[in-house]
């Protein structure tokens, strides 16, 4: 190592490094400022201003852990690897971690070098440099099976207390995880592995890597990452900030119906229900039901005359409407044409007819017409019955306008409703299941309903597209402002590097590309723009816990993004909810049939091996078996298991509490005894939401999914086993949450003083 650098010319690399930074910020901070002095109220909407705000955001974010890595090249060449990319008079200083430079430093090993010689990983705590971490590269040196890549950063990073929220992996990426996350974008990508292989974490940095590799055609579409609740995108929500990258949506499947955040809770029966694809069948039959001719004649009274629809009246408008294969709400303009062809037959019979047309001693008669009216009259009367809110109201008992959110309300609530859609697709027992209380929330399953119920409907959006039409002009319009002042202004750009990074835009943009950039810029600065349209198609979409997600939601989803281009995350032995899916093939074959990749991930980083070895021996019975991955560590500390009263748990608890340090503790209980556990371990954070950054909570194992805590107690591991029908997963869930400490407590109630 005599000829490595020392740790006093790292530190003054680094020095470089930020002093570069430093610098970067400074100019952008200055430009900004006289950007924003300079151009009065429309400037201040301008596309540079944004660039520059971005920048100087990036710059910031980037201050921890800047440069965490140094790869020496065989040829003499060295390239330190950090968070962002940072020149200096066209010599790179740093390379982005995303770029192709910089993949060596996570796949190079001895027997693959990709020509690297050393590869350094530097530990830092603010802008010191505090530890280095080299590993030769050279084959002689190399250990048969080594696969880990800079085990001691690795080591250091999974040992740290855990604090609430997820940290980036950036720095220690390992090579299977890699060739995830570098996976190229188009079609379908499974990555199935075990609990603490990584998924969140590398699903996060794809999402990132992408960002970067393809920025020009994702930015505008923005990359959706779906979640399975908000307590677990409250978990991750700093993992992309703190790589710089901010034009994702974070969103769980009870937010993807714009307007609603469904988060009732309902019983698992009553969600696996909704999640069916059976529901398409029964949601397009309530939007038939929603399509009727009268049972008995319908009298209208109109001008003091009554006027009678009839099912044989209405029988052909109904069958054209249907016919025309329109959406419920754009296939109603035919049917009510054809009834008010109807009504206004009745009028016009009524008002034109000649009583004359028969008298032989009629002069002008019409031999062959008995009604005197002419096609105007006959449509002034159709145009009068269309305006009558009597006559409206008639039609709309028959064949009503309807929003989704009206759709589904008067299916769960109106008597007979559900047995009539359900008829044939669900057993009444099932369907009676459904019914829901006026008033009441929109659960999580309700959402891909919703959307599925849009799509039935159809939605008349022509002012919505006059409107987009309109501001696409004001948006050119604007654009062409901007540029103006901006050639006026030119004589006050700098010029040096960094500018050259953000040019003049009048030199490069047309008003039009200009108006397309601002467009994409309102997306930047708001994903909910994405969000709160229903129609949005996203340019990737990333689905973390896959495995929990119904077909319906699968259905929606698919229809965010239509070019396919997605990454799923899961594990099916993980799956917790009632009709999940056997395979992955089961899922996407609807959709993509056989094109799509699986990608494995096998090494738990999480779960050390003394907690995993425990885990197996828990579920040596389950069936089908499962199959756990390999644990990356092991930390001598065997789990502990205990039996008794709820006063023995909470002082269990408080004594793992005392040495969890800086961490976090988390109980982990069947549902039925989550209240119990509330009262008696006051000490625990609990709720539908519980704030992950308090020092120790108590969960359900459906809200623990996902997450990791330091210490974890699981308390009645035989009930969590035998709670559900997937209660082996439940406790494999539960059993490998923790980082460090598990302890295993069985209550015995009926001894409990309590
Ligand atoms: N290469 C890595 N370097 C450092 N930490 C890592 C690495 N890979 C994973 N980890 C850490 O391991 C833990 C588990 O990761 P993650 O939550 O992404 O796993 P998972 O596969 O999604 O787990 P689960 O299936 O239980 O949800 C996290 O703390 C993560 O930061």
């Amino acid at each position: 190592m005599s000829s490595l650098s020392s740790l006093a010319e790292e530190q003054s690399c680094l020095g470089v490094i930020y002093g570069r930074l430093d610098e970067l910020r400074e100019q952008v901070r200055g430009r900004l400022a006289e950007a924003r002095l300079r151009a009065g109220e429309l400037f201040q909407r301008d596309a540079t201003i944004y660039a520059y705000a971005e920048r100087l955001a990036q710059y910031e974010a980037v201050e921890e852990g800047l440069c965490f890595g140094r790869l020496d090249l065989r040829d003499g060449g060295r390239l330190h690897i950090g968070r962002i990319g940072i020149h200096d008079t066209g010599e790179p200083l740093l390379v982005d971690w995303r770029a192709p430079a910089a993949r060596p430093f996570y796949v190079a090993t001895a027997i693959s070098p990709f020509g690297v010689t050393v590869r350094r990983h530097i530990r830092t705590k603010g802008r010191t440099v505090v530890a280095l971490d080299d590993e030769i590269l050279d084959l002689d040196a190399a250990s048969p099976g080594a696969s880990i890549v800079g085990e001691a950063a690795l080591i250091a990073a999974l040992s740290a207390n855990r604090t609430g929220r997820m940290r980036d992996i950036v720095e220690t990426i390992q090579a299977e995880q890699d060739r995830v996350i570098r996976a190229e974008a188009g079609g379908v990508l499974v990555v199935q592995g075990g609990p603490g292989t990584g998924k969140t974490a590398v699903a996060l940095h794809r999402a990132a890597y992408l960002l970067y590799t393809y920025r020009e055609q994702l930015s505008a579409r923005g990359v959706l990452i779906v979640g399975p609740n908000a307590t677990f995108l409250r978990y991750i929500s700093q993992v992309l900030p703190s790589l710089a990258e901010t034009g994702v949506l974070l969103a769980t499947m009870g937010d993807l119906y714009p307007g609603i955040t469904a988060r009732h809770a309902e019983a698992p029966e009553v969600t696996e229900i909704k999640g069916r694809a059976v529901m398409t069948g029964l949601l397009a039959a309530a939007v038939r039901d929603r399509q009727r001719v009268p049972a008995q004649p319908l009298e209208i009274e109109v001008d003091r005359n009554v006027l009678r629809l009839t099912a044989g009246d209405c029988e052909p408008a109904r069958r054209r409407a249907r016919d025309s294969g329109l959406p419920h709400n754009l296939a109603r303009p035919i049917f009510v044409a054809g009834v008010l062809d109807v009504l206004a037959a009745q009028v016009a019979d009524r008002i034109g007819d000649d009583p004359f047309w028969d008298d032989p001693l009629g002069e002008d008669d019409a031999l062959t017409s008995p009604n005197l009216l002419g096609e105007s009259d006959r449509a002034d009367i159709r145009g009068d019955l269309a305006a009558d809110p009597v006559v409206t109201a008639a039609i709309d008992s028959l064949w009503p306008v309807l929003t989704p959110a009206e759709l589904l309300i008067d299916l769960y609530g109106v008597a007979g409703a559900l047995e009539s859609a359900a008829s044939g697709l669900l057993p009444a027992a099932e369907a009676v299941l459904l019914r829901r209380a006026p008033g009441e929330d929109w659960a999580p399953a309700d959402v891909p309903l919703l959307d599925e119920a849009a799509e039935l409907l159809g939605e008349d959006n022509r002012a919505a597209h006059a409107a987009a039409v309109r501001e696409r002009g004001r948006r050119l319009a604007y654009a062409q402002g901007v540029l103006d002042i901006t050639a006026g202004s030119k004589a006050y750009e700098l010029e040096d590097d960094d500018e050259a990074a953000i040019p003049n835009i009048a030199d490069i943009m047309q008003a039009d590309m200009l108006a397309e950039h601002l467009e994409e810029r309102e997306f930047r600065t708001a994903a909910e723009r994405a969000a709160a349209d229903r129609n949005w198609v996203f340019g990737h979409v990333i689905v973390d816990e896959a495995q929990e997600l119904s077909p319906m939601a699968w259905r929606l989803l698919m229809r965010r993004c239509p070019s396919r281009s997605m990454t799923v995350v899961g594990d099916l032995d993980q799956s917790g909810a009632l009709g999940a899916p056997a395979s992955w093939a089961d899922v996407l074959s609807p959709y993509v049939a056989d094109r799509w990749r699986l990608a494995e991930l096998t090494v738990s980083y999480r779960t050390p091996a003394e907690i995993m070895d425990y885990t197996e021996r828990a579920l040596a019975d389950a069936d089908p078996p499962i199959v756990a991955p390999k644990p990356v560590r092991s930390t001598g500390v065997e789990p502990w298991e205990a039996t008794g009263t709820l006063t023995a748990l909470a002082s269990c608890v408080a004594r793992e509490i005392a040495s969890v340090d800086d961490g976090r503790l988390a109980v982990i209980a069947p549902d039925g005894l989550v209240p119990a556990l509330a009262t008696a371990l006051p000490a625990l954070t609990t709720g539908p939401s519980p704030d992950l950054e308090d020092r120790a909570v108590l969960l359900t194992v459906a809200q623990a999914k996902g997450l990791e805590f330091d210490t974890v107690v699981v308390v009645d591991p035989a009930r969590i086993l035998t709670g559900s029908p997937r209660g082996a997963n439940d406790l494999y869930v539960a059993l490998t949450r923790p980082t460090r400490r598990l302890g295993v407590f069985t209550v015995k109630v009926d001894v409990d003083e309590s």
